[in-house]
């Protein structure tokens, strides 16, 4: 399979860029920009794309990739940061400049290459306070803005160019256009990236692995697509495995397992640790601390199932790509931003080796998959759930009452957009509860109850995402059955950020 490397610099669109090539069916990964060079031969990459990055060239710590790969002679696209790098690196000049972010007119003045079949002039992604002051010798502009005269420059002889601007963003127009035009015409790579060859070649990885595999199953789309690849590759040396820990949907438990012992045909057994998840929550109130409890108490069920039902060498888990970015562990400088109980809190003395065949899938990929398996669409259609489950929708203490609360006002979040129709066409829904309460009147008493947050949004594939502008009158049903029903619920709101700033989950 042809492949594109991108070396990560530390911007949060890095992925992206993988993203967007991935869509027109090539295979493109990210690695950490400071890949040795023997490391990336071994990708036998089609060409080599640098990502944008928060650092500037100038600077001593600079993060640069190592010389030899410049030797490598492959084609070379530098974004951004990228850009900066590869001007730096021939021979130009960067310096600090003013800084521009948003859009900006991009002017093209040579279609011949990267930037051919895209017109005379497009709206371009900026981010950047540096830019080229002078190109190297050998390279020419290929495209300017107002405020930077080197915005693309290219050296066509040597099949190297760099842009100041981010293709990868849905805001650049005819960006994926300009992918195109480095990934398939300058580095000649063929579209032959597919979820069908994808699944064989897991099956077939998956398959020369010894030992027998733990699979923690949530029911969602992940874990369930997990373990049946994995049960393809290696049949009854899986046992699924699905934790009851109390911070489920209301009356999930039963649902999972009624839906996995009806549909597949694999080994399936559920653990109830409702207690011992709740008990060690008990008067913890910070977001980052529930996720790391949340993700050890996870490992010791499964620690403590292998020792009674062992041997077994691996822990699979259905961990994506978006979990393992936003877990600041991906390859490049990135910041934290959450602890994905699956990723950042798996602890040094676990002894599984751990196995994640979707690790550099995004959550629409994974659906594809599903599909391709024939997984039933009332599956493959549940909304995500995070793992560390109600624990993370929860603001504050996790305490009975507001367990209560969160269950049954998502249930009715949840059954009201299932009624108009409209749960299979959003990302998320649910509703957050925490220690703010407002008074109400009921029958003329007065009472002082919890504020309900609900949160519907819409997204691709959770990097982004925004509040879904539901009907008014949906929305009252909502917020009058949410009062009637849970007593100790005397308002509701309905969350209107979207992410960025916010997050989807609360915490
Ligand atoms: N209740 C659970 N029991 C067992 N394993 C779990 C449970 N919750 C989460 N996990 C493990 O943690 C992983 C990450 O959870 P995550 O919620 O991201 O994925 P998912 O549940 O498979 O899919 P979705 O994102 O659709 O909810 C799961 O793939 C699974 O391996
Ligand atoms: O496997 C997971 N483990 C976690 O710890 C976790 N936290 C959030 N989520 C889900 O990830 C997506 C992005 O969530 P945030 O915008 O809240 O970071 C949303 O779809 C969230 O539901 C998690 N999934
Ligand atoms: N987004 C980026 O890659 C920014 C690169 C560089 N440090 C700048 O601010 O110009
Ligand atoms: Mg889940």
């Amino acid at each position: 399979m042809d492949k594109i490397v991108v070396l990560d610099f530390g911007s949060q669109y890095s992925h992206l860029i993988c993203r967007r090539i991935r869509e027109f069916s090539v295979y493109a990964e990210l690695v950490p920009y400071d890949i040795s060079y023997e490391e990336l031969q071994k990708h036998n990459p089609k060409g080599i794309i640098f990502s944008g990055g928060p650092s500037s060239v100038y600077n001593s710590d600079a993060p640069v990739p190592e010389n030899k790969i410049f030797e490598m002679n492959l084609p070379l696209l530098g974004i951004c940061y990228g850009h900066q790098l590869i001007v730096n690196k021939y021979g130009g000049k960067v310096k600090r400049a003013n800084k521009e972010y948003g859009s900006s007119l991009l002017t093209i003045d040579n279609d011949k290459d990267l930037l051919n079949g895209i017109g005379e002039s497009v709206r371009a992604w900026m981010s950047h306070g540096d830019e080229a002051e002078e190109i190297p010798p050998g390279f020419q502009v290929i495209g300017h803005t107002e405020s930077a005269k080197a915005a693309a420059i290219a050296s066509s002889e040597k099949s190297v160019y760099g842009i100041q601007f981010h293709p990868e963003v849905v805001h650049t127009e005819q960006g994926t256009e300009i992918l195109k035009n480095f990934v398939l015409k300058v580095c000649g790579a063929k579209q032959d990236w597919t979820m069908e060859g994808f699944i064989d070649s897991a099956v077939e990885k998956i398959s020369k692995i010894e030992g027998n595999v733990l699979c923690g199953v949530s029911g969602g789309i992940d874990s369930t697509v997990a373990a049946l690849l994995i049960h393809k590759a290696i049949g009854d040396r899986l046992k699924c495995v699905f934790v009851n820990n109390g911070l489920l949907r209301l009356n999930e438990e039963t649902e999972i397992e009624t839906m996995f012992k009806d549909n597949f045909n694999v080994n399936f057994t559920s653990i109830n640790a409702v207690d011992k998840f709740l008990g060690k929550l008990k008067g913890v109130e910070d977001p980052e601390k529930k996720r790391k409890i949340v993700g050890e108490e996870f490992i010791n069920v499964f620690t403590e199932f292998a020792e009674k039902n062992g041997p077994f060498k691996w822990l699979a888990q259905g961990t994506l790509y978006p979990d393992v970015i936003e877990s600041g562990v991906s390859k490049g400088p990135a910041d934290v931003i959450k602890s994905h109980h699956n990723v950042g809190g798996l602890p040094d003395w676990l002894n599984l080796e751990i196995l994640e065949p979707l690790r550099e899938l995004y959550k629409d990929e994974v659906r594809m998959i599903a599909k391709i398996l024939e997984v039933p669409e009332k599956l493959f259609m549940r909304h995500p759930f995070p793992g560390p489950g109600l624990a993370v929708r929860i603001i504050g203490e996790v305490t009975p009452t507001k367990l209560q609360i969160a269950k049954v006002a998502s249930k009715i979040v949840e059954d009201e957009l299932v009624e108009a129709g409209i749960y299979g066409k959003v990302w998320q829904a649910y509703a957050a509860v925490g220690d703010d309460r407002a008074v109400g009147v009921v029958g003329d008493e007065r009472r002082y109850g919890n504020i309900v947050m609900i949160r519907v949004v819409d997204s691709i594939d959770a990097m982004t995402a925004d509040w879904t502008r539901l009907p008014h009158g949906l929305l009252e049903k909502m917020s009058n059955r949410i009062t009637n029903e849970i007593e100790d619920v005397t308002w509701v709101t309905y969350t209107i950020s979207s992410k960025p700033p916010a997050t989807i989950e609360p915490q």
